[in-house]
């Protein structure tokens, strides 16, 4: 292994000590990637198919090893990721013992406030916390992208009149209401918890755990309950590729889905998730990621205001989740453009039965791209804004580095309505 990709001795140490547990490396080693921290190298050619990394049961973290003594003291529907971050941040230097050489390896508190939207600055778009420097206020224009931040700049935000879940919008939000959650529920038990060390163990277990119900047990209700640490398989970083896991009493294999030379990167794959998901999760996205995409409910509902069409699209299951990749947009979209200038019944004809009644495809690519334009424009709006608070100083030097994040991310979001509105053909 050349130097460069030398991951450093709290890594070779803890390595040995994983090794001398019943860990099984094979053919893998972590490695340093610039760019993405630690993660796994291959040290000879891999076949897809080859077990890549064995971890014995005993040896990894689950809500299971933590004494009751400690469980008891929660309400019964704290989350496991509340119970475990309390335990790691509030449990003796004796009790976490067993894991001293593990925990050195984990990125420090500084890694999260680098790369994760939630933790940035109030005038990048963070979120007040309980250590937010009081003069750090928020800034006028608003730089995440839309599905991170739920807010716009240039858009008039359309309104959903009914309640719907989307997995994919909205984001910081969603993470707002979990980890305040968590931090209410375990204040509850431990008032006088550190929200330095809870936050920073809570977000450990958000971007390294894996998906785990022990062997005696039935599988949770919220899969996020299922959740486990695994000492020396947390070094995979994520790659849009087929994921192998898998897990029984005595043992969890991650696999190889690819063929690897000597020297590549190996991959796990952490979910089918678009790049503003990466990004507010786990404080990354990918350059190339086919399946990337946004979002557009904000500006249909803009369209599809009235009550009555939003309760055809919400009876015949065509509520949100308006989807956009480079290749075009989803049919729910197409879907729900149509029923902008269909009269109803017409509407539910044509999607109910296919009748052509009423329905104009010119009409409705019109719709559609007019909604790609405003997206478009709220992008070129922001990137301007991003770069002139970049050189007026409204942005620190210190942050310039998550600014050009931003304007990474806001370019592939260019690109895939670029790619939609040409898909979105006006033929005559
Ligand atoms: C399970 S850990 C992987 C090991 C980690 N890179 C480290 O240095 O400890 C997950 C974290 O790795 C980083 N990561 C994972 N995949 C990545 C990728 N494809 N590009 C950049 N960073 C990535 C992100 O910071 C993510 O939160």
């Amino acid at each position: 292994m050349s130097s460069d990709w030398s991951p450093g001795e709290v890594h070779e140490t803890f390595t040995e000590w994983a090794l001398a547990q019943g860990v099984i490396a094979n053919k893998v080693r972590p490695a340093r990637f610039p760019g993405r921290g630690l993660g796994m190298i291959a040290t000879e050619k891999i076949e897809a198919g080859e077990f890549v990394v064995k971890i014995p049961t005993t040896l990894i973290l689950t809500r299971e090893k933590i004494p009751s003594s400690f469980r008891s003291q929660f309400r019964e529907d704290t989350r496991v990721q509340a119970i475990m971050a309390a335990y790691l941040t509030c449990a003796s230097a004796e009790e976490l013992a067993p894991y001293d050489l593990w925990r050195k390896t984990w990125p420090t508190r500084q890694c999260f406030e680098d790369s994760l939207p939630m933790l940035w600055p109030r005038s990048l778009g963070g979120l007040t916390w309980p250590d937010t420097d009081p003069n750090d206020s928020p800034s006028k224009m608003n730089y995440l992208p839309p599905c991170i931040s739920g807010t716009w700049n240039q858009v008039k935000q359309g309104r959903a009149l009914k309640q719907y879940e989307s997995d994919h919008q909205n984001l910081v939000k969603q993470q707002e209401k979990r980890i305040r959650t968590a931090w209410e529920d375990v204040k509850a038990a431990i008032p006088d918890i550190d929200w330095k060390g809870f936050s920073y163990h809570w977000l450990i277990l958000n971007t390294r755990s894996f998906y785990w119900v022990a062997p005696d047990q039935e599988a949770p209700e919220d899969r996020n309950d299922a959740m486990a640490l695994l000492p020396f398989a947390d070094y995979f970083n994520h790659s849009d590729i087929e994921c192998d896991v898998k897990f029984d009493e005595s043992q969890y294999t991650l696999s190889a889905t690819e063929n690897y030379e000597s020297g590549d990167e190996v991959y796990m794959n952490y979910g089918s998730h678009p790049n503003d998901f990466l990004l507010t999760e786990y404080g990354f996205f990918l350059d190339k990621h086919d399946s990337d995409c946004i979002y557009l409910d904000d500006i249909i509902f803009r369209d599809l205001a009235s009550p009555e069409k939003q309760e055809e699209l919400w009876l015949n299951q065509y509520y949100g989740d308006y989807s956009v990749t480079s290749d075009g947009v989803c049919y729910r979209t197409e879907v729900a453009a149509c029923l902008v200038y269909m009269e109803e019944e017409q509407w539910r004809n044509h999607v109910l039965e296919g009748s052509e009644e009423g329905f104009d495809e010119k009409k409705t690519n019109i719709i559609i791209q007019g909604w790609l334009k405003a997206y478009l424009s709220e992008a070129e709006v922001t990137v301007s804004a991003l770069h002139t608070a970049m050189k007026s100083g409204a942005v620190p030097e210190a942050h310039h580095g998550k600014a050009e994040a931003l304007i990474r991310r806001w370019a592939q979001i260019h690109r895939v309505l670029e790619g939609a509105l040409s898909a979105t053909s006006l033929s005559d």
